[in-house]
């Protein structure tokens, strides 16, 4: 299993990373001990704040070790909020986000947080979007909690000039989405699994526990196993510091087609977030 995933626009993005949500206090030494510890990702949003002490956490990763720590092997991400939406929004906000975290140079990847604001909202968050890969603050770019009808509104934009690399929707297995996942993948969108735990709502699951105990694994480990192998990039959330090499030690063992199956949960939608994927 590669380490990393090749994104439509040609560029790598790390197999899976470190979500921040509800990261605060502990919130730079979090991240610097993920990075130490192996993680090259991290999702934040403007709606967390805490991308301030996300890119603290990565600078004092970079400063601890200047020859080994380089800039270009972490991956930054984060996304524009409802009140950022709209092409003037969008754009001055994407400038704080740089600002926030000055010594990382570029945003790796950033993202709409969701489709919720309107076409006209969604379109022109893009259009500036667009620009800022153009004037070289961010990477690539992508969508959050899209649906079918969002990407092919987008895809179909005569004003598209960058296609998304990704949608980030919630995916686990009380929430699959096997229709939107397949979609993205035809459209060649990488799908990032956000709340690949269910936000621990169902970690401890009956179906989880018997593949866990099977494979000798924990049931953190198989949930973010699955999403590895189902082909998504996963990003479970801890401020656990004895969490976060249990969390990315995902690599070294495989789950059977038949552990697959008992993880899933196809005939249920148990989003344990918001569910916008279908708003107009
Ligand atoms: N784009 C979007 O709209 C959204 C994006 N996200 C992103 O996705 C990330 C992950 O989603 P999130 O909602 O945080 O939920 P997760 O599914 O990642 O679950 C996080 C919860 O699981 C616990 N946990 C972590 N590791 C383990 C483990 N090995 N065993 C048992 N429990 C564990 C954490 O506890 P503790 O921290 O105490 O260790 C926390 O309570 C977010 O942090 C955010 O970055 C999330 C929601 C929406
Ligand atoms: O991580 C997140 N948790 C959330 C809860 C509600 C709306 C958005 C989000 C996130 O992006």
């Amino acid at each position: 299993m590669s380490k990393s995933i090749k994104l439509n626009n040609g560029t790598t993005i790390p197999f899976m990373g470190l979500g921040t949500w509800e990261i605060l206090h502990n919130c730079p030494s979090v991240v610097q001990t993920a990075l130490d510890k192996g993680y090259r990702m991290i999702d934040t949003a403007t709606l967390y704040g805490n991308e301030r002490e996300c890119g603290q956490g990565i600078i004092q990763w970079l400063k601890a070790d200047p020859v080994k720590n380089k800039r270009e092997d972490v991956y930054y991400i984060t996304k524009l909020w409802h009140q950022e939406h709209g092409y003037d929004n969008a754009k001055a906000a994407i400038k704080k986000c740089l600002q926030k975290v000055e010594g990382l140079g570029y945003i790796d990847l950033l993202l709409i947080h969701s489709p919720c604001q309107g076409k006209a909202a969604r379109l022109g968050t893009w259009k500036a979007m667009q620009e800022a890969v153009d004037d070289g603050l961010v990477k690539s770019i992508g969508v959050s909690n899209y649906g079918k009808d969002h990407i092919l509104e987008l895809l179909n934009w005569s004003g598209l000039k960058i296609k998304p690399v990704v949608n980030e929707i919630e995916v686990h297995p009380w929430c699959m989405r096997q229709e939107l996942c397949d979609f993205c993948k035809s459209k060649d969108i990488a799908v990032i699994a956000f709340a690949p735990l269910s936000h621990a709502g169902r970690v401890n699951d009956k179906s989880t526990v018997e593949v866990a105990k099977r494979n000798r694994i924990t049931n953190g480990q198989a949930l973010i196993r699955w999403s590895v192998q189902k082909g998504y990039i996963p990003i479970p959330k801890t401020k656990t510091i004895s969490r976060l090499s249990e969390n990315l030690d995902v690599l070294s063992f495989n789950l059977s087609d038949s552990d697959v199956k008992t993880l899933e949960h196809p005939n249920v939608h148990d989003p344990s977030d918001w569910e916008v994927t279908t708003v107009p």
